[in-house]
This record gives C-alpha cells, structure tokens and sequence, in this order.
C-alpha cells in the first residue's frame, strides 16, 4: 500500500520565499488504529543536495572543508564546520552535480564517483534529501586551489587529514555535521577497514 492513501492534504500555504521557501500543510493522517487525523506541518525546503567522501587508499586520507555556517553558530557553534565537499542539486544529476561541485570547493578533479546512500537531513521539518557518494582521489587529481565562490561569500579551507586523525575529530565533537559523520563512518567500514581514531587527538 502507498503511505499517500493515508494521506489526504488539504492546503499548503507559502509562509515564506527568499532564499529557500517554508510551506505549511494542513492534512488529515489516517492512523494505524484507521481514525484519520487533522494535523499542520510546517516544511523547510532547500531542494536536494549531493555530498562526497574523497578518499586516497594509498596515503590512508581523506578530504574535508571547513567553513563558516550561521545556522549552527547562530545555535552555540563558535567555530567553524568541518565537513565533506556539499552542494545543492539545483537540479542537476546528483553524480554530475557532485563532481562539479567537489571541484569547487576543493580543486580535486575526479571521474569516478560512487553513490553509497541517500540520506533526510531532517525529516521532521527538512524536505532536502541528501546523496552520499564517495570517490578516489590522488594528488596528481588538483587542478585548482578550490575555495568556493568568494562572491557568494563562499571562503572555504580544504584539509586532508588521516583517516585515523578525522575519527579522533569525529569522536571528540571536532566534526559536528551529520552528512560527514556518516561518510565517516562508512569509510571506517567499507573504506579503511581496521582504522580506528588516532589515540589522544
Ligand atoms: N543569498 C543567500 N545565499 C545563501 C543562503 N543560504 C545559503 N546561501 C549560499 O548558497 C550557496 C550554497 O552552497 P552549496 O555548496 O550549493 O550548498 P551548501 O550550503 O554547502 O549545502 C550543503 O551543506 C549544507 C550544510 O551541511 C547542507 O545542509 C546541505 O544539505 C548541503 O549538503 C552558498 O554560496 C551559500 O553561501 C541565503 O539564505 N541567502
Ligand atoms: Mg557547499
């Protein structure tokens, strides 16, 4: 059966349209006891994004950015994000997307790229669906400093930290971005197998 024959919406309002655009919904919801109930939810659209894990099997690293973003510090983040290379889809193919986008942020050229899951950043009241590739890297792949697009007040550092020194950032709250923490994870497992946070850092 198809969640939508639970569903029967009955308006979306445009609460707000700037940059990004905030709707409310008032449907009914049939439950699993079958009454169907009234309900108002308010959804943030971004569009989708793709995001990607660089990774070098040979010198054990990785490629992340760092950032500043206003969101979290505007909740207590007084520093700026680590994270892996992220863009919005604009809709665009994600794989094509992400490969462009991995080139701007970072320098890093790379063809091959490999969707490993697709994630809801927050469910709850995000619509965005984020693609999760990862890819290998070399040196000889830069073909740029990267940075981002300065006049969009993009100011982006790129740094290659050791698989084992990423975990140690993961573990102690250096890395806070849930997209990167998964990537991570999967690289821990499927990438790096046996690498496990470099001890003390
Ligand atoms: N003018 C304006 N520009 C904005 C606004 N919000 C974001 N931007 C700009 O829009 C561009 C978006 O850059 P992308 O690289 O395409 O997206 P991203 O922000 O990195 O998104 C990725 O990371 C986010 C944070 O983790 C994720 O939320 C998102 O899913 C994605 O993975 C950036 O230049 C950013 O400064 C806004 O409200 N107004
Ligand atoms: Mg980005």
């Amino acid at each position: 059966m198809s969640i939508a024959d639970r569903v029967r919406v009955h308006s979306v309002e445009t609460l707000s349209d700037n940059h990004y655009t905030l709707r409310r919904a008032t449907f009914d919801f049939r439950r699993n006891d079958g009454r169907w109930q009234r309900q108002v939810r308010e959804s943030f659209d971004r569009g989708d994004a793709a995001a990607i894990l660089l990774f070098d099997p040979d010198r054990r690293t990785v490629v992340l950015v760092r950032q500043f973003r206003f969101p979290a510090f505007s909740n207590g983040h007084d520093a700026l994000l680590l994270e892996v290379p992220a863009g919005m889809l604009d809709a665009a193919a994600p794989a094509a997307r992400i490969r462009t986008e991995v080139e701007e942020e970072t320098g890093f050229r790379v063809s091959g790229v490999e969707p490993v899951f697709q994630a809801f950043s927050s469910p709850g009241a995000v619509t965005e669906r984020v693609h999760c590739f990862v890819g290998r890297y070399r040196p000889a792949d830069r073909h740029g400093p990267g940075g981002g697009h300065a006049a969009e007040g993009e100011d982006i550092e790129v740094l290659e930290p050791s698989i084992e020194d990423a975990l140690a950032m993961l573990r102690d709250g250096g890395i806070r971005d849930s997209k990167t923490i998964m990537l991570l994870q999967h690289a821990a497992l499927h990438l790096f197998p046996g690498a496990v946070a470099t001890p003390g850092k």
